[in-house]
């Protein structure tokens, strides 16, 4: 029998492109992917990530401050919000117009600007470890880190990349609004980038230098909402023990301890498959009954159907 389910999709970096003429094809073949899981009845409820697009808002701002005195420079969070205003104005337009072209006339799609509280005393402010920006070659990191103080490290043997600090995220600030959306039929894109990072000092939110794990957000999002499934639509189709090896093994099906003695044996690089395994576990382990997916942005129906990605689970 047919069940439908509340899905929580946290969207990769592939579904987004680079730049911006990237962003507004990507997005096209994004909805594409979202509109086949509303189409068959699901409710769907999206996270994106932003880590390329977040770098490149704060290089842009920071030049603007370098050029004009009367420009202090932008905050990490003012660009992490900047960010979720310019992915979520694309991202929910390609989705209107693909869920239009299928009869889908009035269901309405909308943008939350997302704020999510972390802890001031995270241990990830002392230790910067979310990658953000472009991939650089050595020489070209070496440059930014001495010429801006940058942070440089190399990101799972693809290149050099900035990293910023990381907290976890502890509360999202609009969920109420959110699940009011959710629960009378709008599809939301919400959390963005992982949340604009905030802390509480009295009633005031103060924003963080951080950019949040949108992995580990979505998780969250998906445990407050109750949702079914957690999916996590990135560039490989499963999850792999020896990862890039000749022993390479891709895996279908996952329990909790499983993925956790992966995880130990170090077969997830940090920064990339490793918060989704974690986000994963994370959800999986809150309730029975909840699913989490880890598979490739066009196989998302595939896998909600069970047919690939790699399914964890209690
Ligand atoms: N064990 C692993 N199994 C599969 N992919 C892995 C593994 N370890 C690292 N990766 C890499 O992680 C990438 C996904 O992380 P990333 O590109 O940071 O995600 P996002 O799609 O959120 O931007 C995969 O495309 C793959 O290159
Ligand atoms: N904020 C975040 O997790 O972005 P990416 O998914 O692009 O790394």
């Amino acid at each position: 029998m047919y069940t439908r389910k509340r899905i929580v999709i946290a969207l990769g970096g592939n579904a987004l492109g680079d730049s911006l003429p990237e962003q507004m094809t990507a997005v096209k073949s994004t909805s594409k992917a979202i509109c086949d899981l509303i189409e068959d009845g699901h409710e769907v409820v999206i996270v994106h990530g932003n880590g390329p697009q977040v770098g490149m808002i704060n290089n842009a701002m920071s030049a603007l401050s370098r050029e004009d005195e009367n420009q202090p420079n932008t905050p990490l969070s003012v660009c992490v919000a900047m960010s979720q205003g310019y992915i979520g104005y694309d991202l929910q337009n390609a989705i209107r117009e693909e869920l239009r072209k299928r009869g889908f006339l009035r269901t309405p799609v909308v943008t939350i600007i997302t704020q999510v509280r972390v802890d001031e005393k995270d241990p990830a402010f002392d230790n910067p470890s979310k990658p953000i920006g472009r991939f650089l070659s050595k020489e070209d990191a070496d440059f930014q880190a001495k010429e801006y103080g940058h942070i440089m490290k190399e990101d799972a043997g693809r290149g050099y990349r900035r990293v910023v600090a990381s907290p976890k995220p502890k509360e999202i600030v609009e969920l109420g609004a959110i699940r009011n959306l959710v629960d009378s039929g709008r599809v939301v894109i919400t959390c963005g980038g992982g949340g604009i990072p905030v802390t509480l000092k009295g009633d005031h939110l103060s924003g963080a230098s951080a950019v949040i794990d949108k992995d580990f957000a979505s998780s969250l999002l998906a445990k407050e909402l109750d949702a079914d499934v957690l999916i996590i639509l990135t560039a490989v189709e499963k999850v792999a023990i020896n990862f890039g090896k000749e022993n390479e093994q891709w895996l279908s099906d996952l329990t909790i301890e499983e993925a956790e003695r992966y995880i130990g044996e170090g077969h997830f690089a940090p920064g990339s498959m490793l918060p989704k395994v974690q986000a994963a576990i994370d959800f999986a382990g809150s309730k029975a009954g909840r699913t989490a997916m880890i598979t490739l942005l066009e196989k998302a129906k595939d896998g909600i159907m069970g047919k690939t990605g790699t399914r964890i689970h209690k």
